[in-house]
């Protein structure tokens, strides 16, 4: 590997110029004095030296925080070797050895971890990468190897218990790790929600500046689950500000949600942008191999060594959530316990009946469709099927017409009976409508796409 690295390295370069737009002096300055000391291909490392005396005492951390991200995907992309790298300066090539970390005791550790509300489970470690998940993986890894200094905001987003809670932890758990005098707040938005409520509510100042000083005296703050904030004015306002103390302090911020920025229609524009001004990143549905792996790891946290098949059969038909995929396994051991039975497909089978029905796919109905469009837009079901005109209800209503007609068999006007009895023109237009909208507007098109998953995740 060393070899073909070395000998495509100019190739792996000027891709790293001209994806990530760096400039010629950028180029010059920095990448040019990179060459490949040695690789470690069984842990996935590649050793990479500086060798301009110049600027190696400047430049390694600079080189380090903010090219060894795009080199290890474009070293990937060119040899198809997937590593991490690391860079030293020449003098320290022969002796490369990892940097100490901080003597932490475990305990104190964890009490700031509880302090902060992480979940010590959730590490870089225990996180299967696949192709689901990949990108988010190695933006979430250069992020919470410099914090700050890459991508502030990360943005992540992707459908329910698909690892971005998981994700989001490990980042935090990684940099304390690193170093624990570090102050970090993961925070669902719900909960940021109820916090400030109780903060207003009770017209104290003292309380209102404990919230703010609780939010806005951090290095990292990670809010989990941000589509909630939807129609909430004041929690916007909050979040607004609380991002701009943070931002303009040069502090990291990591966010989730369930979509991308621009998909939140409803959301003021300056929140949008806000939101877009680092990197978004999304995470999928796992595929086979990934729910295979995942169900692996988990069984070997837990002690357990399952039979193929049992696994396999999990693997084949829990597809898209993988809160349920570790449910399933959960399960199933915890029947074999209960029964003092060994763990075999027929137990498997047993466990799971309720869970693992012998026809999976269930049938998409304009009902269900008309639920998860309204979920989406944060509006009710009753608001799509009345005959309300206002923009905010009209769209998403077309948007159901169209989706009914695409991922179902139903006719034009039993969509109309499903829609509170429109008649099949209204639902022609409505379709016309969104389709011609597809050929020009990528925002029409994503949230279609995302819309699509959420109504048949497999
Ligand atoms: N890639 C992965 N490797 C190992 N475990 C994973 C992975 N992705 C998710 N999990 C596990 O699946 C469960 C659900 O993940 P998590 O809570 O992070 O999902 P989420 O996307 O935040 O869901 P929600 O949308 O409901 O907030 C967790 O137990 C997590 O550890």
């Amino acid at each position: 590997m060393l070899q073909k690295i070395r000998e495509n390295w100019d190739k792996i370069l000027q891709l790293m110029r001209d994806e990530y737009d760096i400039s010629p002096v950028g180029y010059e300055t920095w990448l040019r004095p990179l060459q490949v000391e040695s690789v470690d291909e069984d842990n996935h490392i590649v050793n990479i030296v500086i060798m301009d005396s110049k600027i190696e005492t400047i430049g390694l951390n600079f080189i380090k925080k903010k090219y060894s991200f795009v080199l290890q995907i474009s070293i990937e992309e060119v040899t198809g070797f997937k590593c991490t790298v690391h860079f030293y300066s020449k003098g320290q090539a022969d002796t490369i050895k990892e940097p100490e970390l901080p003597e932490v005791k475990d305990s104190s550790l964890m009490t700031i971890m509880q302090n902060a509300n992480l979940n010590p489970k959730y590490t870089f470690d225990t996180f299967v990468v696949g192709s689901n998940n990949k990108m988010a993986h190695a933006a979430a890894l250069a992020v919470a190897e410099s914090p700050a200094e890459i991508y502030n905001p990360l943005f992540i987003y992707g459908g329910v218990g698909l690892g971005k809670t998981h994700l989001m932890h490990s980042i935090a758990n990684f940099i304390l790790k690193n170093d624990p005098s570090k102050k970090i707040m993961y925070v669902t938005s719900e909960k940021f929600t109820n916090e400030l409520i109780d903060s207003i509510r009770n017209k104290n100042f003292t309380t209102a500046a404990q919230f703010r000083e609780k939010y806005r005296n951090n290095d990292v703050l990670l809010v989990d689950d941000i589509q909630f904030i939807i129609g909430k004015e004041s929690t916007q306002e909050e979040i607004f500000h609380t991002f701009n103390t943070l931002h303009e302090a040069k502090k990291q911020i990591i966010i989730s949600s369930d979509r991308p920025p621009k998909e939140f229609e409803t959301l003021e524009d300056r929140l949008v942008s806000r939101f877009e001004w680092g990197l978004t990143v999304d995470i999928q549905s796992p595929d086979y191999e990934t729910r295979m792996a995942i169900l692996r790891k988990k069984e070997e946290m837990d002690g357990y060594n399952i039979d193929n098949e049992v696994i396999k059969y999990i693997a084949n038909n829990i597809k898209s959530n993988i809160r349920e995929l570790e449910g399933a396994l959960t399960k199933v051991i915890a029947l074999s316990k209960l029964d003092n039975k060994e763990i075999n497909l027929d137990l498997a089978e047993e466990a799971l009946k309720d869970f693992i029905s012998p026809n999976q796919d269930t049938e998409i109905t304009p009902d269900t469709i008309i639920n998860v469009v309204a979920d989406h837009y944060k509006c009710t079901p009753a608001d799509l099927i009345s005959s309300k005109r206002n923009k905010e209800i009209v769209i998403p209503r077309q948007i159901v017409m169209y989706l009914c007609r695409s991922m179902t068999d139903c006719p034009l006007q039993m969509i109309g009976k499903y829609l509170g009895g429109k008649d099949h023109t209204t639902i022609i237009n409505g379709i016309k409508k969104i389709t011609k909208q597809l050929d020009t507007d990528e925002n029409m098109k994503t949230t279609i796409d995302v819309l699509k998953k959420k109504i048949n995740p497999t």
